[in-house]
């Protein structure tokens, strides 16, 4: 399979090294597309594929074109992509917000894929929700879903609507993992912790506490229940936590996600 990526940052080449690690795209048939010179340069030196800075009509003998700049930017490559692109091709969007109806209008192409992926996908960890237009091939969908399945697990949701959801709760997620981290490290410091220190007593209780949720049969209130006693110090806590409406600022703020990926589909 001969794949393009436009737009290669953070998530662009998270995809791109999945791919050839499960050699699932071979380094001679992965074309970068990168504008930035200081990016292009290196994207180079990691040889992961060919470095190029414009979309031309090479394009178009590539199956997939991955579109991985940011929602602002995609009105500086469309242009140029559909001036390339085949009807056998298929398009991969992973920008959020911008629905498969509008990346169809501005392409002039049917075949096209919508997915929401994560951060932990430069791990092979993430999770990606995707959907696709009634258009799209089914061998092409499950070529597209093999290549997404290198970075982590996916989800197929039928209702497209559903994917500002998934980029508010699992696209953004690992943010929100990272500020209630670095809270507590913070925490500690004041407690009196170097920040070495904190960070390992922090870093480490989040990955036991993950490997528990994931080995138990117990609810997450169950699993509370069994480090706050009755009258002890995580009552403490939590009672301070409620007071303060930690749990509905969190999900205020997933919600507040969720509007600004609809905002951002609106252009
Ligand atoms: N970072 C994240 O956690 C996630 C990001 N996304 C989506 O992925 C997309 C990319 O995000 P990141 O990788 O974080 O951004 P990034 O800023 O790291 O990468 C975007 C790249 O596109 C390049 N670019 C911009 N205009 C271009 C053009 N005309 N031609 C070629 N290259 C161009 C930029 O130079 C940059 O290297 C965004 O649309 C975002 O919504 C989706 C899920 C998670
Ligand atoms: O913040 C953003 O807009 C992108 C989408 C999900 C994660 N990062």
């Amino acid at each position: 399979m001969k794949v393009a990526i436009v737009g290669c940052g953070n998530m662009g080449m998270a995809f791109a090294k999945s791919f050839l690690q499960y050699d699932l795209v071979k380094r001679d048939d992965l074309m970068l597309i990168e504008k930035s010179a200081d990016r292009s340069e290196a994207l180079k030196a990691e040889k992961a594929g060919m470095v190029v800075d414009t979309i031309g009509p090479r394009v178009a003998e590539y199956n997939l074109v991955i579109l991985s700049v940011k929602p602002q930017d995609f009105a500086s490559v469309q242009d140029e992509l559909k001036k390339v692109l085949q009807p056998q091709q298929v398009v991969l969007s992973i920008m959020a917000g911008i629905p498969i109806s509008l990346i169809q209008e501005r392409l002039a192409h049917k075949q096209v894929v919508r997915a929401m992926p994560n951060t932990p996908a430069m791990l092979g960890m993430g999770i990606t929700g995707f959907a696709a237009a009634d258009e799209v091939q089914i061998g092409n969908l499950r070529k597209v879903e093999n290549l997404i399945n290198a970075t982590g697990r996916s989800i197929f949701l039928e209702d497209e609507g559903m994917l500002d959801a998934v980029t508010a709760v699992s696209g953004s997620g690992p943010a929100y993992f990272y500020y209630i981290v670095k809270a507590m490290v913070e925490a500690g410091k004041q407690l009196g912790f170097d920040e070495s220190v904190s960070t390992l007593l922090v870093k480490q209780t989040m990955l036991g506490s993950y490997n528990l949720i994931q080995n138990t049969d117990k609810s997450l209130d169950e699993l509370i229940k069994a480090v706050a006693s009755k009258g002890g110090t995580t009552e403490a806590a939590l009672r301070q936590f409620e007071a303060g409406g930690l749990a509905e600022t969190l999900i205020a703020g997933i919600k507040a996600a969720q509007t600004r990926a609809t905002e951002l589909s609106k252009g």
